[in-house]
């Protein structure tokens, strides 16, 4: 069924630009992607890469409200950051666009306009709600109300965050407008809806029984959408930001964002190639893949391909969509909102140079098949234990050597032994199995065998000892570099779709000008007589303390989300006065305070309680340092029965508040006051 192609189109999801980038984006999307496109370039492919950011729908909107500028404005911040971060990263777009871009408004309007001349659209009037005040239909997501479920007051129209119930804005008590905090009035409004049931018999026939290498996740989730059955679904929606709906009688309605991200891989070829794009779409010679993560497989593989069925005109369907599951960080799902990321751009500037480490550590750890998890302290152990320990010690010890005894000249090989040939064999083993998984998409898979190449380098020189060999036979030590150099030389390539960065640098100190695919495997690829560049360190170790300050980064994010977090307890229930005037509330001096020992929470306070003086012991020890009370006046209970802690008698208790961080603050009285005053 292999078919042959022409041409490659790799289409990468469209990051949503009211945020930067994270790792999660990268390991789900963009390093997968680039991987593929390097690889097929290498093999002399005809592909093209296309990326762009997503800059229209709700969130944004929302966004610029909050901050009081205009949509414009934070897309504009946002795609900046996007684009110069991934570019950074050595992701490498053909082009990398937006879709506020004249021609893809043009693009989508035009997209929308002939699907409803061809009467591929059916329209349908339903409720929406409406802020009377602000004169505007509402999003769901502006609608803001008691939850039904749980009781948070601050629940959303389709969602409540507080017990991740997914909601209608109809299942709101007292829905109000997040803009005006007008109550909402439900008005009639009508959108234009894709009746995706029309194709359901196509998309069956066209994934379920012609894609069935489809990477299982996604051949699953689509066959559970189609399973379901398939419901018309709605194109345009009330907003004021996005492309506008393009037929009379659609004022203040535009696209709804799902409909224009996917036509915005189409703008973004045209823009990049106004007279030959439509080859890359429409030719069944072109193959079309698409990168995305899990939660966009709905989109890539039922809605935009029903889209394309319904447009006609030749454009082609995905070959593949090799979605992955997601990244997780430090055990913790990746949130824009909660600020819980490792952001590339701050990556790029908190570790310069290091743009390898990270596109290395997201592919060995991919999450291809499922969840997987992100740590500081993996992304170490692979950094030392991987690049620095495996593959940049077998190419500093093949140069290094080289340099000091033929003065850094290429030497040549004479007749191969049998341990020669064997490591030989052995990594041309390793590339045809990394060969096969980037073909397959399995990147995890394909950087373990390029790996193997180093491993096999490492070996080699372990077993030929050039370093002994060199005090008795000269001309065996030239094999042996020789050969040493060469696995150098299938590395520079074999890793090159992985880590760019190290092997353009590989490539430089070996003079290796010809970097293709098809030369993998060759064993003259560094010339006999090359004078090499002066080696260097491909990867230097990554100490604990650069470690421990990303992961106090995180730390302190977690601090900042509890505390944004943080609600004063309910109310108690209600005592009578009667019992509340029992309670003997004073004022005292501090005349002494000590830690009580082998206890790390305890102080021992003697208090002057205009009495005859008692003792308390309080729980503060964390915050205050004893030595700092002394002479100070705190409240306390007077009247509370003697209670044993750590062998001491405390009579009474000292009144503190405990802050939102958890931290305990003493009460004291705003003016010095007679020991022994009441409270009341
Ligand atoms: N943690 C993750 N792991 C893998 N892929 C991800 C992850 N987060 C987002 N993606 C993918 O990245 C692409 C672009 O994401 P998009 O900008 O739509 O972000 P998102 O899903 O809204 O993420 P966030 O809520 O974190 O901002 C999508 O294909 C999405 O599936
Ligand atoms: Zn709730």
């Amino acid at each position: 069924m292999e078919k042959n192609f022409k041409r490659t189109l790799i289409t990468t999801a469209l990051p949503y630009a009211n945020g930067p980038v994270h790792i999660g984006h990268l390991a789900g999307v963009y390093v997968p992607a680039d991987i593929y496109a390097r690889f097929l370039r290498l093999k002399g492919e005809d592909v093209v890469m296309i990326g762009g950011s997503d800059e229209h729908g709700v969130p944004i909107t929302l966004r610029a409200r909050k901050e009081g500028v205009t949509s414009q404005e934070i897309v504009d911040r946002y795609h900046a950051i996007i684009k110069d971060s991934l570019e950074e990263l050595g992701v490498s777009f053909d082009i990398y666009s937006r879709t506020t871009s004249r021609i893809h408004h043009d693009t989508a309007s035009e997209f929308f306009r002939r699907l409803y001349d061809k009467g591929e659209f059916t329209v349908q009037t339903a409720l929406q709600p409406y802020d009377e005040k602000g004169g505007e239909f509402l999003a769901d997501r502006y609608v803001i109300g008691t939850c039904p479920k749980c009781g948070n007051e601050r629940a959303y129209g389709d969602q409540c965050e507080a017990c991740g119930s997914s909601l209608n804005v109809t299942d709101l008590i007292n829905p109000c407008s997040a803009l005006t905090g007008e109550p909402v009035k439900m008005r009639e409004t009508t959108h234009w809806y894709l009746p995706l049931d029309r194709w359901e018999n196509k998309l069956r026939e066209w994934i379920l029984d012609g894609h069935k290498e489809w990477k299982t996740n996604v051949y699953g989730q689509c066959k559970s959408w189609l399973d379901g059955g398939l419901q018309p679904r709605a194109v345009s929606r009330d907003l004021n930001w996005g492309v506008p709906v393009p037929v009379e009688g659609a004022e203040g309605k535009v696209l709804y964002v799902w409909f224009d991200a996917p036509i915005g891989y189409i703008s973004n070829t045209k823009e990049l190639m106004p007279d030959s794009w439509e080859r890359y779409w429409k030719d069944p010679e072109t193959r079309i893949i698409n990168f995305i993560g899990k939660d966009n497989i709905v989109f890539h593989c039922i809605v935009f391909p029903a889209m394309l069925m319904a447009y006609g005109d030749n454009f082609q369907l995905p070959d593949n969509v090799p979605a992955n599951e997601f990244l997780n960080l430090e055990g913790d799902k990746i949130s824009t909102s909660r600020n819980w990321a490792v952001w590339l751009h701050e990556y790029l500037k908190d570790m310069p140079g290091k743009q390898d480490v990270l596109r290395y550590v997201l592919t060995a750890n991919a999450p291809e098949t499922k969840d997987n998890d992100f740590t500081w302290a993996d992304f170490q152990a692979r950094n030392n234990n991987e690049l620095v320990a495996i593959l940049g010690n077998f190419v500093n010890r093949a140069l290094v050597l080289t340099h000091k005894f033929f003065g850094g000249v290429v030497p040549a090989a004479g007749e191969l032994t049998d341990t020669d040939r064997q490591a030989i064999e052995d990594m041309k083993g390793a590339i045809k199995a990394e060969t096969e998984a980037l073909d397959t998409f399995h990147f995890r898979e394909a950087l373990k065998q390029a790996m193997e190449i180093a491993r096999v380098g490492n070996r080699y020189l372990q077993e030929t000892e050039p370093w002994r060999v060199v005090k008795t036979d000269m001309a065996r030590t030239e094999t042996i570099l020789n050969v040493a150099l060469q696995i150098c030389a299938n590395i520079a390539i074999a890793f090159e779709p992985f880590i760019p960065f190290t092997t353009a640098r590989l490539a430089e100190m070996l003079h290796l000008n010809d970097m293709r695919w098809d030369k993998l495997g060759e064993t003259d690829l560094v010339s006999i007589g090359t004078e090499l560049g002066k080696p260097e360190l491909l990867f230097e170790k990554i100490e604990d303390s650069t470690i421990q300050a990303q992961v106090q980064k995180l730390l302190d994010t977690k601090k900042a989300n509890e505390i944004a977090a943080w609600k004063p307890e309910p109310q108690a229930e209600d005592v009578d006065f009667d019992t509340f005037c029992r309670s003997d509330l004073r004022v005292g001096t501090v005349l002494e305070c000590t830690k009580v020992p082998k206890a790390d929470k305890l102080l021992r306070f003697l208090i002057d309680d205009g009495m005859e003086k008692r003792t308390i012991v309080s729980g503060i020890a964390k915050y205050y340092n004893p030595e700092d009370l002394v002479g100070k006046q705190v409240c306390f209970i007077a009247n509370l029965p003697v209670r044993k802690l750590k062998g001491i008698e405390s009579q009474g208790m000292i009144l503190s508040a405990e802050n939102s961080d958890g931290s305990i603050v003493l009460l004291t009285p705003s003016a010095q006051v007679a020991p022994g005053s009441k409270i009341g």
